[in-house]
């Protein structure tokens, strides 16, 4: 049984009043799980319908469906090679409502873990630009892991605060999500800790934070662009009270109406200062009315037209000819059409490491970043050693070399140990000469190895490998 904090309980009852007997019996039953298939992997209803484990989709999201209580699908081959993502099935509505076009500039602005910038990577479809922010080090290096794994380009990943982002962006996004730091009230199944830091000073710290974020968040946007705020919390203070204050200071914003959405009900103006009709048309997710824990979403439009942004200064890209060469072979060697990555001009050197930047890329000079772009290897005297991002980032279909281990081969998990493997192999491998081949599980892209004399030598990353 689950103990909720006491002040807690009793201003819940405050607020539901007669709702608040089925709100709290919310708690003593198990909470649903989720996860999201990756669009860039796998054809969603395709992956559904050969999946054995996964039951019914989540109402509010195309590509989310929830799974059995039991099932690991975090140790299946699957989850390593970026096939899905596990994700709080309520968390899936922010990204759904925020509506990203393939082509646009989006931030993600405390994007760590990931659970948005993965959804958001798989609705641009490679194409535009993707700034995944994340505040505190540590969760930005969990952040750029998880774009690693679900094979996204596009994504640039940096480690700073909001105020400091604000002054290198000014109005250059079409679309920002604000999925803000909160008391993590719609939490309390799944994270004891947020239980025990609970308190009702926390919750006030907590909504003076999320004003200043938005607000810095504000002035990145375009005109015409689109705003998502979004919290796991059911305090009004930290939801509508935000939303209320932040429209009553930002005229230019705007709650946009999206209508009525499977499982999401409305915000409630009684709850904030001065009880705006404005707040009905932000989104509150209950988990006594929805298989989902809590949430609260605000979709905000900034007035104006989107107007084309005036040019800013691009980095300064790899020149050195020497250098290149080694990649070159590289990709001529492994690609069906190397031309993809040759026709490319974004590429930059830091030390031996070789990124693609995305093409929307501006100069990042000052700000701390994590992962200027898909990182392409390491260059070492004389050779080119391809880096993991790259393996997960293409298709089997694009490259020339591949070894396709079936997941439920145990070859596949001696692979994903780090383990050397040997002919005569029970799984196809295509290989014109010796050198890098793509490993591949079930058509997934999982890792590089390299053949040579009948060994497929492991190059699984280390720090990945299954104990
Ligand atoms: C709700 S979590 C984000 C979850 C993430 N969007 C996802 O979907 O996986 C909020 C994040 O905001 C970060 N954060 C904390 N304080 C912050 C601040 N002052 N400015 C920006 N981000 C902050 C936290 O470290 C945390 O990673």
């Amino acid at each position: 049984m689950i103990q909720l904090p006491d002040k807690f309980v009793e201003k819940m009852k405050g607020l539901l009043g007669d709702e608040s007997d089925a709100f709290l019996k919310s708690y003593e039953e198990d909470r649903a799980l989720g996860l999201r298939i990756n669009p860039l992997k796998a054809d969603p209803g395709e992956f559904v319908r050969q999946s054995s484990f996964l039951s019914e989709p989540v109402p509010w999201a195309s590509e989310g469906f929830y799974y059995q209580a039991g099932q690991r699908p975090g140790k299946h081959p699957y989850h390593e090679a970026g096939v899905y993502y596990i994700q709080e099935p309520s968390a899936m509505a922010v990204v759904e409502l925020l509506d990203p076009m393939p082509g646009e500039k989006i931030l993600d602005l405390c994007a760590a873990p990931g659970g948005k910038t993965t959804h958001i990577a798989g609705k641009l479809k490679g194409k535009g630009f993707l700034l995944s922010n994340e505040i505190h080090p540590a969760r930005a290096k969990i952040l750029a892991q998880n774009v690693e794994r679900m094979g996204i380009g596009n994504s640039v990943v940096t480690n700073e605060d909001s105020h400091s982002l604000s002054l290198k962006f000014p109005e250059f996004f079409d679309r920002i999500v604000v999925d803000a730091p909160c008391s993590g009230e719609g939490m309390f199944r799944k994270d004891e800790a947020a239980r025990l830091e609970w308190s009702p000073d926390h919750v006030e710290v907590c909504a003076r934070r999320q004003r200043e974020i938005l607000e810095n968040a504000a002035g990145m946007l375009k005109s015409g662009g689109t705003m998502v705020y979004s919290t796991c919390t059911f305090s009004p203070e930290e939801n509508e009270q935000v939303i209320e204050s932040f429209l009553i200071s930002h005229p230019d914003f705007s709650v946009v109406d999206k209508g009525e959405r499977p499982g999401l009900s409305h915000g409630m103006p009684k709850w904030s200062k001065y009880g705006s009709e404005d707040l009905k048309k932000t989104f509150r997710i209950w988990p006594h009315q929805s298989e989902g824990e809590g949430h609260y979403l605000a979709v905000l439009k900034k007035e104006g037209d989107m107007v084309s942004e005036r040019k800013r200064s691009s980095p300064a890209y790899l020149k050195d000819k020497v250098i290149w060469k080694e990649v070159e072979l590289f990709l001529k060697e492994l690609l069906a059409d190397p031309e993809v990555f040759l026709d490319r001009k974004e590429y930059i050197l830091f030390g031996e490491q070789l990124y693609l930047l995305p093409p929307e890329m501006i100069d990042l000079k000052g700000i701390k970043v994590i992962r200027p772009g898909l990182h392409m290897g390491t260059i070492k005297k004389n050779r080119f050693e391809p880096s993991h991002a790259l393996a997960l980032s293409l298709r089997k279909e694009e490259v020339l070399s591949w070894a396709e281990i079936p997941a439920n081969h145990e070859d596949i998990v001696k692979y994903l140990k780090g383990q050397t493997l040997s002919a005569p192999f029970s799984w196809p491998v295509r290989l014109d000469k010796k050198g890098w081949v793509l490993v591949v599980t079930d058509g997934y892209s999982i890792g590089f190895a390299k053949l040579a004399a009948g060994i497929l030598k492991n190059h699984y990353p280390k720090g990945l490998r299954w104990m």
